[in-house]
C-alpha cells in the first residue's frame, strides 16, 4: 500500500495493493460477459458477514443490539443511478475497510497474479478461480461507496470509504446510525438495465437463491395515475430464506446446488459433482459436499484455505475447518451442519472431539462413494477429476489406511499397455490382463513419462508382451511404499531387486541363462574388482535385451528415483550402491570379454555410467565419461 495523505476533513486518501490494481483491471475486462455476479458477490459477502455476527454474538449478544432479525437488503435509486447492498451484519471497522477493501490477503496471490497470460478467455477462468468478491463492483460501477458501522462500536464510528476503482481509495469516519454495511455502486453508463426491480429480482433469485437469511427488497406496485410500479413502503423477500442444506434434496434444484456452491467455494465455475445427506443415529449432521472442477492455485500451499464450512444446528461456526476431511481430500467444498457439537466449538476443541472424528469418517466415506459412482458411471468426468486431483487423493494411500482398498480401486495410471501418458489404466484393468504365471503387478518409477517407459528395465517385460505401469509423480513413490498389495498381488518394481519371471520362462530360456551365468563369471568377477567403489554388485542380467547395461537396487532401498527426489529437496538420503546388470547376449559386452587390462577399466567405466544415465542420474564425473567415450572412439 502507498503512503497515506491526509487531507484536511481527516479523510485519508490510500493506493491499493499492486495486485488488487492488476485484479480490478483485468476484471473489468475479462468478466464484462458475465457482470451480473457482482450482485451475487456483494449479496454473498452480505450473507457472510451476518454469518460472522451471529457467530460472535454467541459469546457477546450485545452486539446485536436488540437488532436480532438479520437481513440483506437490496434497493435502486433510477435518479441517482445507484444500487445499494446493505446488510446489518458484522460491518467493518476503519482498520478493516482499509485492510480488506484494500489488499487482497491471501497465501500465493503475487505467484497466481505471475500465472496470468493475457489471454482474456483464459485470464477469465483464473480468475474465477481466484475469487472476485467485492472488487467485482467495479464491473458495472465507476464509483463505489462503502457506509459501514463494526457491531459494537458507538454510531460515531463509522466509516466511509470511496473509490473510483483506478487505483486509489479515500477513507474517512462518519457517523452511522445502524452497524452493518451498505455498498452503493455508482453505475457506469450503459448499465441502466440494472436499475430495475423486475431485473434486479430475476438475478437476486438466480444467484441468491440458496442464501439463508431473508434477501429483501422493496415491494412494488402499479400506480394507475403515474402510469408506472411505484415502491411502497415494505420490504419483501425475494429468496426463499431457508438454509439449502436443510431443505430435502427433491426441493432444490440443480441450478440452485450449483449457485450454492459458488457462493461457499468462491468458484466462479460449477462443481464436478455433489452429494447431500442427512446422517441421523448417534451423531447427527448434515452434509453438502461438492467437488470443484478445478483445482485452486494453491492446492498444494500449505497455508491455502481448506476444508468445509462448518455449521452447529444452522449457525455458522468457522469456514475451512480443516478437520472435518483428512488432508487428502482438502479440495472438497461444501458445508457440515452438526446437530451435536457445542455453538462455541473452537478450532483447538475440533481436533479432540469424538464427534468430529465420526463427522470426518461419515463424510469420507461419502466423498469416496460419489467418486466411486462418478468413476463408473460418468467416465469422462472421473477424467477430468483425476487430472485436477489425481495427485492428492494418491496421498490418501498413506493418509488414510483404512480406506486404502477402495482408495486403490480410484487410481489412474499411465501403462505400457496404452503407449502414452494418459492416466487412465486401473489396477484391476491391469490385474485382468495379467500374464499366464505372472503373479506381481509391474511398475516403473522415474523422472518423467518418457524416462520410464524408455528405461531398459523395461526390456524384458516388453519382449515377454507383460505390462508395466509408469509413474513419474512426485507422490508416486510415497503411494508405494503405503500401497503394496492389490487383489492379492504385490506391486513390483521393475528396477529392484532380482526379477522373477522364472515362472514364466521357458524350459529353453532357463537353459541359456543357467549356461550364461557360468559363462560370464570371470567377467563378471573382473568387473567387479575394477568397479567395487561404485557397485554393490555386478550380475548377469536377465532384464535386458537391447542394452548392454542397466542399475537396480535391492528390494528393499531406497530406488534412485525417490533418493535424487530427496537430495533435490534437501535432504539426507543413505547412499544405496546400485547394482550393475549386464547383457550377456549384447555385442559390446561380449567384445569386453577380450578386453587387455589397459582398458579394461575405461570400458567398465562406460558401462556403469551409461546405465546410470538411462536411469536418469547425474554422472559423478561426466568429463572423465565424455573423455572415455572420446578416446574409444578414436581407437
Ligand atoms: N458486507 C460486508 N460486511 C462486512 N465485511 C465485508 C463485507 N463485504 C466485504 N467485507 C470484508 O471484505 C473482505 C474482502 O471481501 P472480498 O469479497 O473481496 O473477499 P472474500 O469474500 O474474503 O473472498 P472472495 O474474494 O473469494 O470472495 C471480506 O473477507 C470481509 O472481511
Amino acid at each position: 500500500m502507498t503512503q497515506a495523505t491526509p487531507s484536511a476533513d481527516a479523510a485519508q486518501t490510500l493506493g491499493f495493493q499492486a495486485e488488487v490494481k492488476q485484479l480490478l483491471h483485468l476484471m473489468i475486462h475479462s468478466l464484462y460477459s458475465n457482470k451480473e455476479i457482482f450482485l451475487r458477490e456483494l449479496v454473498s459477502n452480505a450473507s457472510d458477514a451476518c454469518d460472522k455476527l451471529r457467530f460472535e454474538a454467541i459469546d457477546q449478544p450485545d452486539l446485536l443490539a436488540g437488532d436480532t432479525d438479520l437481513h440483506v437488503r437490496v434497493d435502486y435509486n433510477k435518479e441517482n443511478r445507484t444500487i445499494t447492498i446493505s446488510d446489518n451484519g458484522v460491518g467493518l471497522s476503519r482498520d478493516e475497510a482499509i485492510a480488506n477493501l484494500g489488499t487482497i490477503a491471501r497465501s500465493g496471490t503475487k505467484e497466481f497474479f505471475s500465472k496470468l497470460t493475457g489471454d482474456k478467455q483464459k485470464d477469465a477462468q483464473l480468475i474465477g478461480q481466484f475469487g472476485v468478491g467485492f472488487y467485482s463492483s467495479f464491473i458495472v460501477a465507476d464509483k463505489v461507496t462503502v457506509r459501514s458501522r463494526r457491531a459494537g462500536l458507538p454510531s460515531a464510528d463509522g466509516v466511509e470509504w470511496i473509490s473510483d476503482g483506478q487505483g486509489e481509495f479515500t477513507v474517512s469516519q462518519i457517523d452511522k446510525a445502524d452497524r452493518g454495511t451498505e455498498v452503493t455502486l455508482h453505475l457506469r453508463e450503459d448499465e441502466d438495465d440494472f436499475l430495475s426491480n423486475w431485473k434486479l429480482r430475476e438475478v437476486l433469485r438466480r444467484y441468491s437463491d440458496h442464501i439463508s437469511l431473508p434477501v429483501q427488497m422493496l415491494k412494488e406496485e402499479w400506480d394507475k395515475d403515474k402510469g408506472e410500479q411505484v415502491k411502497q413502503d415494505e420490504w419483501e423477500s425475494v429468496n426463499q430464506a431457508s438454509a439449502l442444506w436443510t431443505r430435502s434434496k427433491s426441493e432444490v434444484t440443480d441450478e440452485q446446488y450449483r449457485e450454492f456452491y459458488k457462493h461457499v467455494s468462491h468458484d466462479f465455475d460449477d462443481p464436478l459433482a455433489w452429494t447431500h445427506n442427512r446422517v441421523e443415529g448417534r451423531n447427527e449432521y448434515t452434509q453438502l459436499l461438492f467437488i470443484p472442477k478445478r483445482a485452486p492455485f494453491d492446492l498444494y500451499d500449505r497455508d491455502a484455505r481448506r476444508g468445509v464450512n462448518l455449521y452447529v444446528k444452522r449457525v455458522f461456526i468457522m469456514d475451512d475447518a480443516e478437520q472435518l476431511l483428512p488432508s487428502y481430500l482438502r479440495f472438497v467444498r461444501g458445508v457440515i451442519d452438526s446437530a451435536d457439537l457445542p455453538l462455541n466449538v473452537s478450532r483447538e476443541l475440533l481436533q479432540e472431539s469424538r464427534d468430529v472424528k465420526a463427522i470426518r469418517e461419515g463424510s469420507t466415506k461419502r466423498v469416496l462413494s460419489m467418486l466411486e459412482d462418478m468413476a463408473e458411471n460418468k467416465k469422462e468426468d472421473y477424467a477430468t477429476f483425476w487430472a485436477e486431483f489425481g495427485q492428492v487423493l494418491k496421498e490418501g494411500t498413506g493418509e488414510d489406511a483404512a480406506n486404502i482398498e477402495r482408495l486403490s480401486k480410484l487410481l489412474r495410471f499411465a501403462s505400457t499397455n496404452e503407449e502414452s501418458d494418459a492416466q487412465v489404466v486401473t489396477l484391476a484393468d491391469y490385474v485382468s490382463r495379467m500374464k499366464e504365471g505372472q503373479d506381481k503387478i509391474y511398475y516403473v518409477t522415474a523422472d518423467s513419462y518418457m524416462g520410464g517407459y524408455n528405461s531398459p528395465q523395461l526390456e524384458i517385460f516388453r519382449k515377454k508382451g507383460i505390462e508395466v505401469l509408469v509413474l513419474w509423480d512426485r507422490v508416486d513413490e510415497w503411494m508405494l511404499s503405503h500401497l503394496r498389495k492389490f487383489d492379492y498381488k504385490e506391486l513390483a518394481s521393475v528396477a529392484k531387486g532380482g526379477l522373477d519371471l522364472e515362472a514364466m520362462a521357458d524350459d529353453n530360456e532357463k537353459k541359456h541363462q543357467t549356461e550364461v551365468a557360468e559363462q560370464f563369471k570371470p567377467l563378471v568377477e573382473r568387473l567387479q574388482e575394477s568397479l567395487k567403489d561404485r557397485v554393490k554388485e555386478v550380475r548377469v542380467s536377465s532384464r535386458l535385451v537391447d542394452s548392454p547395461s542397466c542399475v537396480v537396487v535391492g528390494q528393499n532401498e531406497l530406488s534412485p528415483h525417490l533418493q535424487r527426489m530427496l537430495k533435490a529437496a534437501g535432504q539426507d538420503a543413505p547412499n544405496v550402491l546400485p547394482v550393475l546388470e549386464i547383457n550377456p547376449d549384447h555385442a559390446l559386452v561380449q567384445k569386453l570379454n577380450g578386453v587387455s587390462d589397459d582398458s579394461f577399466k575405461d570400458w567398465a567405466s562406460i558401462l556403469l555410467d551409461q546405465a546410470l544415465l538411462a536411469d536418469g542420474s547425474q554422472l559423478p564425473d561426466p568429463t572423465a565419461f565424455v573423455k572415455r567415450i572420446n578416446q574409444l572412439l578414436l581407437n
